[in-house]
């Protein structure tokens, strides 16, 4: 396989978020994996410190241009995360729109960081560029909840309100949606968190049709970081190998999700002890380590067509 991504996302020393997240799981399964590292930072900012230097809009252009003047600006994929600067940003969807001239079937998966669980934690004036520049230029977007709310202006309180911004969301340009994770209830019951995807895509004889599932995810009670960015890396790979059929791409998605929580969070509470809450060093993801780890998760979850 010869795929190649461009993969701008964070950097850490210690841990696993962004670029850190994505690549090797990416590169074991056959990815060329070329990497822009929008920060990098000694570790995450859920830390109780954290240093380390932002790259600038200017910087990001650079390093474009060197890739440029080489000619080795063909790209399959580009995949992007977690970006606090607008101008950044913007210069982020410059790229995407130059490389798509270039390649009209490179496929642009966004995950469009904006925060979680109500609250932001990136500058608010990232919200109008993701909806107005960076969601119109992308193909696959993972937004959780609280982000496709904000990019769309509404609400969602039940399966047909997420049905309803899904759609919407396709309407800005996105043919494949999907909510990573949500406050819906689950018919599973309450040990299970709700995501959801939306796929739209064009028949043989020219009419359109949609696949929308629900995937119902074994909740574990604690805060991962890290787990945005290896779910769409995940869903990238998975979207390239079952590209028409996103209840495929999506269970094995969350099936790696599955495995790498269990572990991480096993690992957690045998180094925190029975009683006390693991720190956000203890709970750093036990990362993906071989293809046997994506390939084969020890449990397989499934996902249902709504
Ligand atoms: N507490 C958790 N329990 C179980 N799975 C989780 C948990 N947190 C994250 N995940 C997994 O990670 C995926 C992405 O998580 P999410 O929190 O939506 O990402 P983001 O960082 O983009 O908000 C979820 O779809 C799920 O598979
Ligand atoms: C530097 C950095 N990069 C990326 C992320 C995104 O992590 P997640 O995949 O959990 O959204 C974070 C979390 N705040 C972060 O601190």
């Amino acid at each position: 396989m010869d795929c190649r991504v461009l993969s701008v996302q964070s950097h850490v020393v210690r841990g696993y978020v962004g670029n850190k997240s994505a690549s090797f799981p990416l590169q074991v399964l056959g990815f060329e994996v070329d990497t822009i590292n929008s920060v990098q930072f000694s570790n995450h900012t859920g830390y109780e410190h954290w240093k380390g230097q932002v790259m600038t809009a200017d910087e990001l252009h650079v390093l474009y241009e060197g890739i440029k003047l080489n000619n080795v600006n063909h790209y399959d994929y580009v995949l992007t995360g977690y970006s606090r600067d607008d101008s950044f940003l913007e210069t982020v969807v410059n790229i995407v729109q130059e490389l798509k001239r270039a390649n009209p079937s490179l496929v642009y998966v966004c995950d469009p960081v904006l925060g979680d669980n109500g609250a932001m934690y990136v500058p608010e004036n990232l919200v109008p560029i993701y909806r107005d520049k960076v969601v119109p230029a992308a193909d696959i977007i993972t937004p959780n909840q609280f982000e496709a709310e904000l990019l769309t202006g509404r609400s969602i309180s039940s399966e047909k309100d997420a049905i309803e911004v899904m759609n919407l969301l396709h309407s800005m340009g996105p043919e494949t949606v999907v909510i990573t994770s949500s406050d819906l209830p689950s018919p599973l019951g309450d040990q299970y968190l709700v995501a959801l995807g939306s796929q739209k895509r064009v028949r043989a004889d020219g009419t359109m049709v949609t696949q929308q599932i629900r995937m119902d995810i074994p909740r574990v009670d604690a805060v991962f970081v890290g787990t945005g960015d290896l779910f769409a890396a995940m869903l990238l790979a998975w979207t390239h190998l079952h590209p028409n059929d996103l209840k495929t791409a999506c269970e094995k998605t969350i099936s790696v999700m599955h495995h790498v929580i269990k572990r991480t969070i096993t690992y957690a509470k045998e180094v925190a002890g029975p009683d006390r809450k693991p720190s956000p060093a203890q709970l750093e993801l036990r990362m993906i380590q071989s293809k046997a780890d994506i390939e084969d998760p020890a449990i397989v979850l499934n996902a249902v067509v709504m």
